[in-house]
């Protein structure tokens, strides 16, 4: 992760930007730690802020190797130096080599599960996961919030964003399709088709090209960190109606998402964006379905979280009919829609001159 440019840079510019909410504030990092080295103390993000909070906490997981790379004093087991009101504190070998040793308050454990001696002003996390949701820890970072969050904090990123757009799929087809249909002059469909099947079942990581889209993009759902609630992530639905902009075989919803920092800048990881480790995520379709411009097609994405209390989502996407009932407003090239969505547009200008 520290190696996906893209991320850890929009978190970097970010947080430069906004030097000023960070400034002698207390900063909680929910997920502080750099999985791939295991060395759960302070990843590429945390020492980049602790510099100027004046209380910076970096929380995550206890690892069984997280020991390895937390520095114990000679001989002894416990954290290193206390502070005279923040209590002990574990230096850590990112910390102490990038000059915040003996600033950031390294805690192990669970967000869930920690104590802290006070609240937060900002809480700065990285828990994305794919088209957002998926094996997010979002979940842990609401509750970090409920409970650390001071009235008036901040949480950076503040806004995320998942966007959704049927798509030829054109690069992911030749690789993983095509490639069955006359392979050596033989017909291997029936593998192919086996393979279509299974990735009915899952969702698939991958990166696809803007000019894959079949029509404009369409917001699936708009997260407000301050106020979601984890009730509000267990089951989300969106119908959509578009109108296609672009001719070809349309095989499923492509998904993406960014996330907005309190500064306004983005982290993006639409298929016109720099390719981040999320990728986009594709919710193939049983069948190509060719399509024209102009063409309107429905389509209905529904994402549960799975009965089991994990962090996974159940995908499910269907087609619908042209003359099911559309959302209001709803963007497509229909009359009817044409007509509400200008009256909307008109109201809205209206009441912006008022
Ligand atoms: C994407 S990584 C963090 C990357 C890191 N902040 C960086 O900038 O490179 C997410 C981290 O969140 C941690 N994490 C997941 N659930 C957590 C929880 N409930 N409490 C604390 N940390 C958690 C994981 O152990 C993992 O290290």
């Amino acid at each position: 992760m520290v190696g996906d440019k893209p991320r850890t840079e929009a978190y970097r510019a970010a947080i430069q930007a906004s030097r000023h909410l960070f400034q002698d504030k207390v900063v909680l990092d929910i997920g502080a730690g750099t999985d791939s080295c295991e060395d759960h103390s302070v990843g590429s993000c945390g020492v980049r802020w602790a510099s100027a909070a004046s209380a910076p906490y970096a929380i995550d997981r206890p690892q069984t190797r997280a020991g390895r790379l937390t520095r114990q004093p000679e001989g002894g087991t416990g954290p290193v130096g206390r502070h005279p009101q923040r209590g002990p504190n574990r230096r850590t070998l990112n910390a102490e080599r990038n000059g915040f040793g003996d600033v950031v308050r390294v805690v192990h454990g669970r967000i869930e599960d920690v104590t802290l001696p006070e609240q937060a002003d900002v809480i700065v996390s990285e828990w994305m996961g794919f088209y957002l949701l998926h094996e997010s820890m979002l979940d842990s970072v609401i509750v970090g919030r409920d409970r650390f969050l001071a009235p008036d904090g901040v949480m950076f990123p503040d806004v995320a964003r998942l966007y959704a757009c049927p798509s030829t799929l054109a690069a992911f087809h030749c690789d993983q399709l095509q490639c069955w249909s006359r392979p050596y002059g033989l017909d291997l469909t029936a593998v192919g088709e086996a393979a279509r099947r299974s990735m009915q079942q899952a969702p698939q990581v991958l990166d696809t090209h803007p000019e894959e889209l079949l029509a404009a993009p369409e917001l699936v759902l708009e997260l407000h960190l301050q106020y979601v609630t984890a009730e509000e992530l267990a089951a989300v639905t969106c119908r959509r109606f578009v109108t296609v902009t672009r001719p070809g075989p349309y095989r499923g919803l492509c998904l993406w998402f960014e996330c907005q920092f309190p500064d306004g800048s983005r982290l993006d990881t639409a298929p016109r964006a720099p390719s981040t480790h999320w990728r986009q995520t594709a919710v193939v379709l049983p069948t190509d379905y060719p399509l024209e411009v102009d063409t309107v097609i429905g389509w209905e994405l529904t994402l549960a979280r799975e009965a089991d209390g994990g962090r996974k989502y159940r995908i499910a996407l269907s087609m619908l009919d042209e003359d099911d009932e559309h959302p209001v407003p709803c963007g497509c090239a229909v009359g009817k829609c044409r007509l509400i969505k200008a009256l909307i547009d008109k109201e809205d200008a209206e009441c912006d001159e008022g």
